[in-house]
């Protein structure tokens, strides 16, 4: 492998640590520990795994987590009123409604319900516009975690090609707009993209986020470039991998995130930092 990893565990632990010393501090001046309400409607494992691990950061750095379980037949009528009453509690500074929800509910109103300095996953379409007009207050979770990380590396993001693949709410359309603020020149790669190889070939940043293991062949990147897998799949042999074929890519890329352990973990650092963010405007707009 000639390419350095890009260690997403050891920075979310540095970003927890930082967060932790500020609660510190906040709970020695006496004021208000930060609250965030998760909402899980049903019971897909996977994401009993990712809530799991949410409540468990925010005991560890000191912020109060609220967990709502609702069954997978509640109604979207229920959960908007859920919602309506996390908006009313000052306890909560940040809702969050996990993703992917049972088929019979609509995602999209009820992200939008969710008050927009509560929106800590960064998704109302208020946030969004705020990003894409350079003004970010909430960003969402795992494009603002590979900011970070890309931030940390030695190299200049400003005029880099960056071909992000994968066109989602959470992942590609916000990413295109964080690499946009930062200078990069843009491809977003769909569904409807004729060559995709030719659109990561001429890359010097490939941030990948689909969920198909092996997607993105190691062969197609381009010696130096910097390779972000934000997929996770589990294999049947219970492997996680990610969306780039990772032991070809190494041999070609500059830098790369392993998975596990390279973006996920700062999806929740992310989440902890907006947290904390908007308990502090909360706190401020009641002076
Ligand atoms: N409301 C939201 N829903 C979803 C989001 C989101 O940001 N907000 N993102 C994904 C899932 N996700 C967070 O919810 C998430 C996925 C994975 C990880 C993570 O830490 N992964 C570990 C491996 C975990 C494992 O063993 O399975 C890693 O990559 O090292 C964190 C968050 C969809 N839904």
């Amino acid at each position: 492998m000639n390419a350095q990893l890009i260690d997403g565990k050891q920075a979310a632990a540095d970003i927890r640590q930082d967060i932790t010393q500020q609660i510190e501090a906040r709970k020695a001046a006496g004021q208000r520990l930060p609250g965030l309400a998760v909402i899980l409607v049903g019971d897909d494992p996977a994401s009993q795994v990712y809530v799991k691990a949410k409540h468990n950061d925010c005991e560890q750095v000191g912020i109060r987590s609220f967990s709502y379980t609702p069954e997978s037949d509640i109604t979207q009528e229920a959960l908007e009123s859920l919602i309506d009453q996390l908006n009313d509690d000052d306890e909560v500074d940040g809702i969050l409604l996990q993703l992917p929800l049972p088929k019979h509910l609509d995602a999209a109103p009820l992200l939008e319900r969710i008050r927009a300095d509560k929106d800590v996953d960064g998704f109302h379409p208020y946030n969004i516009g705020r990003l894409a007009q350079r003004m970010p207050l909430l960003r969402p979770c795992t494009p603002m975690g590979i900011m970070t990380l890309l931030h940390q590396l030695p190299v200049n993001l400003k005029g880099l090609k960056a071909t992000i693949v994968g066109a989602s709410n959470i992942v590609g359309r916000p990413m295109a707009l964080e690499l946009l603020l930062a200078g990069c020149t843009i491809t977003v790669t769909h569904r409807f993209t004729q060559d995709l190889q030719a659109e990561v070939e001429q890359a010097d940043l490939v941030v990948v986020g689909v969920g198909k293991p092996g997607l993105v062949r190691g062969e197609w990147i381009k010696p130096g470039a910097i390779v972000i897998d934000v997929g996770i799949n589990r294999l049947e042999n219970g492997t996680l991998v990610g969306d780039v074929d990772f032991s070809t890519a190494a041999e070609r890329a500059a830098w790369i995130t392993p998975v596990p352990g390279g973006v996920g973990p700062m999806t929740r650092a992310s989440l902890l930092q907006n947290t904390l963010q908007a308990c502090q405007h909360h706190e401020a707009s009641k002076r």
